[in-house]
């Protein structure tokens, strides 16, 4: 099981780093055409670019991604060489350690990609081991370091597994190098597949290995002990894959139901196909590599998601035979109690990085005895049309309120909990974090009591997209 590349790896290594197609990519300066390509894209979404939220959002959509994609601009050499340290090592008849031969692991380094099919961020949990030779050991942080260096540009799993364990193997050469990726792909969702599919789940997941040296065939004893350090991190070894197995369509982007979905968004704006494509190439990638021709139209789908749209014809299908014709009881005398809506999935777009946050919404009203509860679907449809918009979390919690107050009596509670990639995979890079915001009205804003008693009903932990 090899992981060696087409020699396009040995340019990294000494001269720089290739930038897809064996030269050495540099940042242009692309950032202005970042910023005119999202420019492009916003208003293909039919959104002002002038609007508050929006006006930097170009500006830091550029930085992002330039932070996203720094890899592409880092020297592994520069990061491995000055970091192997001389070790005593045991003589091999007698046994194994030291620098020589005790295996090494450093486990659960919390990465971010980007998926070159959709240009979507992905969480990476990723763990390392190597068998140290020639009585030498590298410093531990510089095997996350280079994990990283490939992790930050356009990827896919496998390639990525393997081009972290052919740097390392290069840059230590040790007698073997092993690489596991626990991937995560946020679901591609659209306003049908979240009706098409109600219990799916938020994540996509792959198992992905790749090892070198000793540890090339998958069944050498040196893989048990691998797993046997890297046990209770929720690895099945039969999900794994190991390089060279089926490679699996990864993204959800290049899934059957996307496909069948996105038929019905119709043609994508050639406009925006074209923004995105000069995005990819102002990044030092090459448009035209395979994996990524059908990239930018990729993206345009997901984004089309998030385009302003009239309230009235996203919920026709409920506006006309129930919105306003709901037995909501005005008789404030009558004994009410608290009716719950708890995890209604969605999934929305920060405004200020067109990046997702998605998690779940909760919800809470006074009802009457005798009357009937609100169909969920009709309160998912309200989640979802204002979830499907370039938003911030605290506004898309006032909208649902506001928009479900007049139909439930006036005594509402909104709770939305999510996971924000613009604060996990950049910026401040706190993985695991959630925001959590509240909206009230009516009797809930000014009972306590009521809020404590809903805030209570609500699981832990929630489903906000943890992996
Ligand atoms: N209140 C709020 N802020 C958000 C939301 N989504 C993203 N943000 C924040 O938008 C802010 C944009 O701040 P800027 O300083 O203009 O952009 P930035 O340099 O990318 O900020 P950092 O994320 O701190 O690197 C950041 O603090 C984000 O965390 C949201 O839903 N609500
Ligand atoms: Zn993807």
């Amino acid at each position: 099981m090899g992981c060696v590349i087409d020699g396009r790896f040995t340019v990294e290594i000494q001269n720089g780093v290739s930038n897809g197609c064996g030269e050495v990519g540099l940042w242009n300066d692309g950032g202005g055409a970042i910023e005119d390509a999202v420019k492009v894209l916003l208003e293909g979404l039919g959104e002002d670019v002038n609007r508050e939220g929006l006006r930097k959002t170009p500006l830091r959509v550029a930085k992002a991604l330039h932070e996203g994609t720094r890899g592409y601009r880092q020297k592994v050499n520069d990061i491995v060489q000055g970091a192997l340290f001389p070790e005593a090592g045991l003589d091999n008849r007698v046994g194994h350690a030291g620098g020589a031969g005790g295996l090494v692991i450093v486990r659960d380094l919390d990465l971010f990609s980007y998926c070159e099919s959709c240009l979507l961020p992905f969480p990476v949990k990723c763990h390392v081991g190597y068998v140290p030779s020639g009585e030498r050991v590298v410093g531990l942080s510089k095997l996350s370091r280079v994990a990283d260096v490939f992790a930050k540009r356009l990827q896919e799993p496998q390639r990525l597994a393997d081009e972290v364990c052919s740097a390392l193997h290069q840059g230590i050469r040790p007698a073997g190098v092993a690489i596991i990726l626990q991937c995560s792909h946020i679901h591609f969702p659209d306003i049908e597949s979240v009706f098409l599919d109600s219990n799916y789940q938020g994540w996509v997941k792959i198992l992905v290995s790749s090892g070198s040296g000793v540890f090339e065939n998958k069944n050498a004893d040196v893989w048990a002990d691998f797993f046997g350090l890297l046990k209770f991190r929720g690895i099945n070894m039969d999900k794994i894959h190991f390089r060279g197995s089926s490679d699996p369509c990864w993204c959800p982007s290049q899934s059957s139901l996307s496909a069948k979905v996105s038929s019905k968004i119709g043609p994508v704006n050639p406009v925006m196909v074209t923004a995105v494509a000069s995005v990819i190439e102002s990044l030092g990638e090459n448009p035209l590599r395979k994996e990524l021709i059908g990239t930018p139209t990729r993206f345009v789908k997901w984004l089309m998601n998030f385009q302003k749209s009239n309230f009235n014809i996203k919920l026709n299908g409920f506006l006309c035979d129930g919105i306003d014709s709901l037995n909501v009881n005005e008789d404030v005398n009558i004994n009410k109690k608290i009716t719950s809506e708890l995890n209604i999935p969605f999934w929305s777009q920060c405004e200020h990085h067109l990046l997702p946050f998605h998690g779940v919404v909760h919800i809470g009203y006074l009802m009457s005895d005798g009357f009937n509860p609100i169909l969920k679907s009709l309160l998912q449809s309200i989640v979802h049309f204002y979830g499907f918009k370039l938003q911030v979390q605290e506004r898309l919690t006032r909208q649902i309120a506001e928009t479900i107050a007049p139909l439930l009596g006036g005594d509402v509670i909104v709770v939305v909990e999510a996971s924000h990639t613009c604060m996990i995979s950049r910026g401040i890079e706190k993985f695991g974090s959630s925001t959590a915001t509240i909206g009230v009205l009516g009797h809930f804003s000014t009972d306590p009591t009521a809020r404590a008693s809903f805030l209570k009903s609500i699981p832990y932990p929630t489903s906000s997209g943890e992996q």
